[in-house]
């Protein structure tokens, strides 16, 4: 496990400079910093500091299970909470719906419930035709999936879809019980709706399904930590640096002499508990942010980066004008509200203290080995025919699933992941008291409404304003509804009935008024109690074609525009989020951004290099033209100015040798934009 180790770097081994700085280090930043640490350049391993807020990750979270108690409020230290605002037209009546991440070493990871789910191919195999940026095609990306992954499922291992080199373990959750009835049930109807039983990470989008498969092994917890730190952490002490309980507060940009284009120098700090000042820490290359799409779109702009009329109103001067930065929030919205009753023990142990005897007795296929003890999931295309109205359709041209089945043995959630008010959650489940239940999940894989991140305050301390918007695209709603109203059915039919199972049958109070699970009950139980599945992504989206665009943040390569020296490596860059469970994609974005550093700053390709920086340039005089430029310098002769633009850069790119080579000097004078505030 990760846990029983303090990953920080003592004060005094610590350097004012590295090559790169890492902001964040969950799946996406651990992936990030075990590649980049990998390699060297000019003949020196590549010095990285990882920051992260959190701490080190406790000792429960090497048990799976324990999963299920996050999200209460005794669990804050390992913990941003973000309250959001309805929209109105979701989560009815209640008070404060509230989301929450990972704030640890290892992010969401160290303890989330650890499904292993990629998505399919034609999520990845859309990216270069919609926006132009190559290299994230499904057959590169799985390449990446496998070479991770260290399976450990017999059923799967062996088909060609998984890897068994890698250091992230995978395995099928409750292995030792797959063939007990409950698992029997769930093959025959997944065949009786016409699915396939088998492994769902083949490719494949929809019309399958499988056991869920999650990361873990021989009982215990895969992190970010686990798989991509502690086996490296000991060889490669010089260049791993890592600094805990400590935010980023700001990224430092100067402006460099001879060229309009600011550059990133580094990072200012703060403690994570009192808010104390810190160091700054520089960087010869770049700073990479892999902060979670709700922390990383408010690090921009704290730091100056992002909607210039938005920045104005919070005080703080645009020093980049970034239009997209916060905006195309989405993720995977759905409900956990519905549930299973009379459920088979032999399927669904009971969470007794001798099931936590066994765990520590080393028996780890206990009940403790699994986080939800969940028992399958599928992936389904719901009828056109069924629909209300008419879908668009992303679903049939790439033949996507629309929705995401899960059985999981966890009751419900509490009042903060459902975002439903205690009162009225009491009062619907507690009829579920004593019951042995499966929860219903249904998950939307291709949310079309979007929301947005802005700052509450300029203080990184502090939640920034998340507002998700959902069903302001209506469809999103019927969706919704109708994979509930299906799986509903499917879970009325003879394989489950023949058990004992039933559906719990005390109606949600708002929707007393329709009949118990019609289309209008689901959509009435939809609109209360629908929430994110925490698998937020889009913040910071990857477009190549600005002219069609605007609001691309970071081009094919992750780097940010507009500025040098600074990359967006995590689920931010979504332009839309793969279906499935994002923890495997932000391995991912940490994985393939990080290829494209290497490759980067790889001497080979320094002619590359030259042309993907004068490329860059001719968008960026483009740009200034397009929007920004004064009306003197709009007057300017194009042709010169674009001249003049890049001789500036070629200097620049001079002067980034130079540095290149000083890098053994300490810190450096440097001119810094950024105002400090913390
Ligand atoms: C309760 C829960 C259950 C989930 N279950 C699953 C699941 O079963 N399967 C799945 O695939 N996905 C699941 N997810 C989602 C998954 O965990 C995330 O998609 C994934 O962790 C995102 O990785 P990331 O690296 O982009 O960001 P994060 O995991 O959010 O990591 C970002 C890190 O950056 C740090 N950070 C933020 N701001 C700063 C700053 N200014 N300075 C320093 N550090 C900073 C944070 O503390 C955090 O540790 C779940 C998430 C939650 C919260």
């Amino acid at each position: 496990g990760a846990t029983g180790f303090d990953y920080n770097t003592p004060e005094d081994e610590l350097h004012s400079e590295y090559d790169f700085i890492i902001v964040g280090g969950g799946p996406a930043g651990s992936r990030m910093f075990e590649k980049l640490t990998n390699v060297s350049h000019c003949g020196r391993a590549y010095r990285v500091l990882l920051i992260e807020a959190g701490g080190n990750p406790p000792l429960w979270t090497d048990v799976p299970l324990f999963y299920m108690h996050t999200g209460s409020p005794g669990f804050d230290d390992v913990m941003w909470w973000f309250p959001h605002k309805s929209n109105g037209l979701h989560n009815l009546g209640s008070k404060s719906p509230t989301v929450f991440g990972g704030k640890v070493l290892g992010g969401g990871s160290t303890f989330n419930g650890a499904a292993v789910q990629r998505g399919c191919a034609a999520d990845y195999d859309r990216i270069e035709p919609e926006t132009g940026c190559k290299g994230w095609d499904a057959e590169e990306v799985w390449r990446l999936f496998m070479h991770d992954e260290n399976n450990q499922d017999p059923g799967v291992r062996n088909n060609g879809h998984h890897g068994k080199k890698g250091t992230l373990c995978v395995n099928s959750l409750l292995l030792g019980n797959g063939e007990t009835a409950g698992y029997e049930a769930w093959r025959k109807a997944l065949e009786l709706q016409g699915m396939q039983y088998s492994d769902v990470h083949d490719g494949t989008c929809h019309g399958k399904g499988y056991h869920f498969q999650a990361a873990y092994c021989h009982g215990s917890r895969y992190s970010a930590v686990t798989a991509f730190i502690t086996p490296f952490f000991q060889a490669r002490r010089n260049q791993m640096h890592i600094k805990l309980n400590t935010i980023v507060t700001k990224v430092l940009l100067e402006q460099p002499p001879n060229s309009p284009i600011p550059r990133v120098v580094g990072v200012e700090t703060a403690d994570a508990a009192t808010g104390r000042p810190g160091r700054r820490f520089f960087v010869s290359k770049e700073v990479i942010l892999t902060a979670g799409a709700l922390k990383t779109p408010q690090l921009m702009m704290v730091s100056g980066i992002g909607p210039a009329n938005h920045l104005r109103t919070r005080g703080i001067r645009p020093i980049v004008n970034l239009p997209g930065v916060g905006q195309n929030l989405h993720n995977h919205p759905g409900v956990q509200s519905f549930y299973l009753k009379g459920v088979p023990m032999s399927w669904l142990p009971n969470r007794t203290c001798s099931e936590i005897d066994r765990y520590y007795k080393g028996e780890k296929s206990s009940l403790l080995s699994s986080s939800v003890n969940m028992a399958g999931v599928a992936y389904r295309q719901l009828d056109r025919i069924d629909m209300p109205r008419p879908l668009d359709d992303d679903i049939l041209r790439y033949n996507f699933a629309d929705v995401e089945y899960t059985l999981s043995g966890a009751k419900g959630f509490g009042g903060p992941w459902l975002g439903v008010d205690q009162d009225l959650k009491d009062e619907y489940m507690n009829g579920l008291n004593g019951q042995s239940i499966l929860t219903v999940n249904v998950y939307q894989m291709h949310q079309k409404s979007r929301g947005y991140v802005l700052l509450n305050s300029t203080s990184m301390r502090d939640p920034p304003y998340v507002f998700f918007n959902y069903f302001s695209d209506k469809s999103d709603l019927d969706t919704i509804a109708m994979g509930a109203l299906k799986f509903i059915e499917m879970l009325k039919s003879p394989p489950f009935a023949s058990l004992g199972i039933e559906l719990y049958d005390v109606p949600f109070p708002k929707c007393k008024k329709y009949a118990l699970h019609s289309l209008e009950y689901l959509r009435c139980l939809v609109q209360y109690t629908t929430h994110a599945n925490f698998h937020y992504a889009g913040t910071a989206k990857m477009g190549c074609n600005r002219q069609k665009d605007p609001d691309a943040v970071v081009d094919g390569r992750c780097r940010v525009y507009d500025v040098t020296g600074l990359r967006v490596a995590d689920t931010s860059i979504a332009h839309k989020l793969p279906q499935g469970h994002s923890m495997a994609y932000a391995y991912l974005t940490g994985s393939r951004c990080g290829d494209f550093i290497v490759e980067d700053y790889n001497e080979l390709n320094e002619v590359q290099r030259q042309e993907q920086l004068q490329q860059l340039q001719q968008q960026h005089v483009e740009e200034v033209h397009r929007h920004d430029a004064p009306q003197d310098q709009q007057q300017l002769n194009e042709q010169q100015q674009l001249q003049l633009q890049l001789q500036q850069r070629k200097q620049q790119e001079q002067l980034r040798k130079q540095q290149e080579q000083q890098r053994q000097t300490p810190l450096r004078n440097y001119q810094v934009l950024t105002k400090s505030t913390n």
